[in-house]
């Protein structure tokens, strides 16, 4: 039997995980509420709220086991996750932290794309190419995640693997904004966060942005998917080159070449890639725009998901955020977000667009509330 999917299978992913302690991992944080207490409506303070002036500690964040989601309902905009700890009795659970690293641009960009189908994605205004690898059933090691990914029916498992592997929907609708709303990146600093296949980013890319920022939660996709994306959709160099060719044209070519040497890529959580990228520049840009599309289906990612916009987001920058109106399989969805970032009393929250086409689904702005 033959599987179809942008992506091959890593060996040992689980390997990549730190636990951190048994049971449902809370860092003790008096600073970040946790979502039930959120849903039980402790945050009234509608000042500016002191966060801002949090920005230079480590927060302690709580992150909850990711075994907890609830199970799909199996609706045709459910979300099809599998309990990481199936298996596990529950005080075995290892709630982990992905840990977060930078993977390095290789240095042939052709064998990037060796072994890969690419095909042009259809129906969007740009030209967008996407690889395809074909992986047959019996090369899934008995064990794999992903191979648990497909047997189990799951879009994901929540704190194994986040669902990068394919094009979720909403990725789409921030594609088609951007083009209606005529989107400027040139000269912007840009984060594609939790980017899967990275469109997002590709099409800032294409747009001219200064800087462009892949981060997924799997190094897998990253190295097998997101970044032959972004490669596939760079002109290499000396690709169809016969000597023949004219200096202007090379020129050109040569410049295209150069424009992917401004994607760095990222993989690990939240929390986890905050702390790399802050700790390894001297004094990190923040990023004039985060895109994000799908990923606020699980409330127990919302505290840290905040996190990271309040520390890497520009104080004048934006969060374009693209979102299902509820996620049945985990439980989040944009409402409860919204009312989450409300309460924080952070930052201001817009609807851009609904799309109200079988389950609601939604585009929002993110901005500092104070900016100073
Ligand atoms: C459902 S996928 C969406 C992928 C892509 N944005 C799209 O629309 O096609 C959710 C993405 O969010 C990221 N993600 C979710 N929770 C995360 C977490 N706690 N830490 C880091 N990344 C996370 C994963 O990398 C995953 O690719």
């Amino acid at each position: 039997m033959t599987f179809q999917f942008n992506f091959t299978i890593e060996d040992g992913l689980e390997n990549e995980l730190t636990p951190l302690g048994g049971g449902v991992l809370t860092l003790n944080s008096s600073k970040e509420s946790s979502v039930s207490e959120h849903q039980k409506g402790k945050h009234g303070d509608k000042n500016c709220t002191p966060e801002h002036s949090d920005l230079p500690q480590d927060p302690l964040w709580e992150h909850k086991s990711a075994g907890n989601a609830a199970p799909s309902q199996h609706t045709d905009n459910s979300l099809d996750t599998a309990n990481s700890s199936s298996n596990s009795e529950p005080h075995e659970k290892q709630p982990c932290l992905r840990v977060a690293k930078e993977h390095a641009m290789p240095k042939d960009l052709k064998k990037v794309l060796e072994n890969k189908v690419i095909e042009t994605l259809p129906g969007l205004q740009h030209n967008i190419s996407v690889v395809k690898t074909i992986l047959l059933k019996e090369n899934f090691p008995g064990e794999n995640i992903v191979a648990r990914s497909f047997s189990s029916h799951s879009d994901l498992i929540p704190g194994v693997y986040e669902g990068g592997l394919k094009i979720w929907e909403c990725t789409f609708d921030l594609l088609a904004y951007f083009t209606k709303a005529k989107l400027k990146f040139a000269g912007k600093k840009v984060l594609d966060l939790g980017c899967g296949s990275g469109l997002l980013g590709i099409l800032a890319l294409k747009g001219g942005a200064k800087e462009i920022h892949f981060q997924d939660y799997n190094s897998m996709v990253i190295d097998e998917v997101t970044l032959p994306n972004v490669v596939a959709n760079s002109t290499l160099e000396d690709e169809e080159n016969d000597g023949s060719e004219p200096d202007v044209k090379r020129y050109r070519r040569s410049k295209v070449a150069q424009e992917i040497y401004k994607c760095r890529f990222f993989s690990g959580e939240w929390s986890e890639f905050c702390k790399v990228i802050l700790s390894n520049e001297k004094r990190f840009e923040k990023y004039d725009l985060i895109l994000t599309s799908e990923t606020i289906y699980n409330t127990d990612y919302y505290g840290t998901l905040h996190q990271t916009f309040l520390r890497l987001l520009d104080k004048n920058g934006r969060v374009l955020l693209a979102s299902k109106a509820h996620y049945f399989g985990v439980g989040g969805g944009i409402h409860l977000f919204q009312k989450f970032i409300e309460e924080k009393n952070v930052f201001e929250t817009r609807t851009i667009e609904i799309i109200d086409e079988g389950l609601k689904r939604f585009l929002i702005e993110l901005t500092f509330k104070c900016p100073g």
